[in-house]
């Protein structure tokens, strides 16, 4: 079966800037994939450029063996994916509900299955109790859980999430884990970006880093960890120089 991702020397350029460098990314289905780098590294580029919201400079990318730079197959390919785009693009005006009827229509969803999946979604996430408020008037949290919500409501083949566990709490930290394993062991795919590396750990077979704008490493957690744990092994191979930073000595001694 086609990978479920796949890209050949993808670039993105930012005027003289490079900020992501001809990476070969290879995301087999029905695997969970953790996307890790360094802030500024270029994860959300990348995210961006495969899931059609950001032209690469250079390369290709194929998703569910669509060409996602064909804009027929890339509007394909956007009926099986969902995703949590770094800003979240959510409607400020919206309650949660009316913005996740908008996104089930946008994915020509029975107006029935909509209701339904809305509230479900919206208890399993804990966000019944705020179906009234606008999602200006969400926390960053909520709006995180907002944007997973319509990233699953059409039941998705593959997910692309930036960062789904910044600024959750807990008890939702630990639903949305539960979600995404269910989600892999039926055997779609998650593609995901996150600087909290006991959850990839816990949750990801395989894992990318980039640094830079270059995927240096590509390989199951188990290759990448070799025995250690995945933050020491992500220090050692992304981090390096930071670690070796001369100390503040200003900060010290208290005034
Ligand atoms: N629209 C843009 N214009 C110019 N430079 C940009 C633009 N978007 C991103 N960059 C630059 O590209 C590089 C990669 O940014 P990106 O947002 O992909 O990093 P990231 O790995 O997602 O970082 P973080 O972990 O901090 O979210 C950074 O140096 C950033 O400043």
């Amino acid at each position: 079966m086609s990978p479920a991702i796949e890209t050949r020397g993808l670039t993105r350029d930012f005027g003289d800037f490079r900020a992501v460098d001809g990476i070969d990314v290879r995301v087999e289905r029905g695997t969970f994939y953790g996307f890790l780098g360094p802030n500024g590294a270029g994860k959300s580029t990348t995210i961006k450029m495969l899931t059609g919201l950001l032209a690469p400079s250079a390369g290709t990318v194929r998703v569910l063996d669509r060409d996602i730079l064909d804009p027929q197959q890339s509007l394909d390919a956007k009926r099986h994916i969902g995703v949590i785009a770094e800003n979240l693009s959510l409607f400020d005006n919206l309650t949660a509900r009316e913005y996740l009827t908008f996104v089930g229509r946008m994915y020509l969803m029975p107006r029935d299955t909509i209701r339904q999946r809305s509230a479900e979604l919206l208890d399993v996430l804990g966000l019944a109790d705020e179906e009234k408020k606008l999602s200006l008037e969400y926390s960053h949290g909520m709006k995180k859980k907002l944007a997973l919500a319509a990233a699953l409501l059409p039941n998705p083949d593959l997910l692309f999430l930036d960062e789904p566990f910044e600024g959750v709490d807990a008890i939702t930290s630990r639903v949305i884990r539960d979600l995404l394993a269910g989600f892999v062991a039926r055997g779609s795919t998650v593609f995901l970006t996150s600087h909290v590396l006991e959850i990839v750990e816990r949750l990801c077979t395989h894992v990318g880093i980039i640094t830079g704008g270059r995927l240096t490493e590509q390989a199951s957690l188990e290759a990448i960890r070799q025995g250690d744990s995945l933050e020491n092994r992500f220090i050692q191979l992304a981090g390096a120089d930071a670690t070796a930073t001369s100390k503040l000595a200003w900060l010290e001694t208290a005034q």
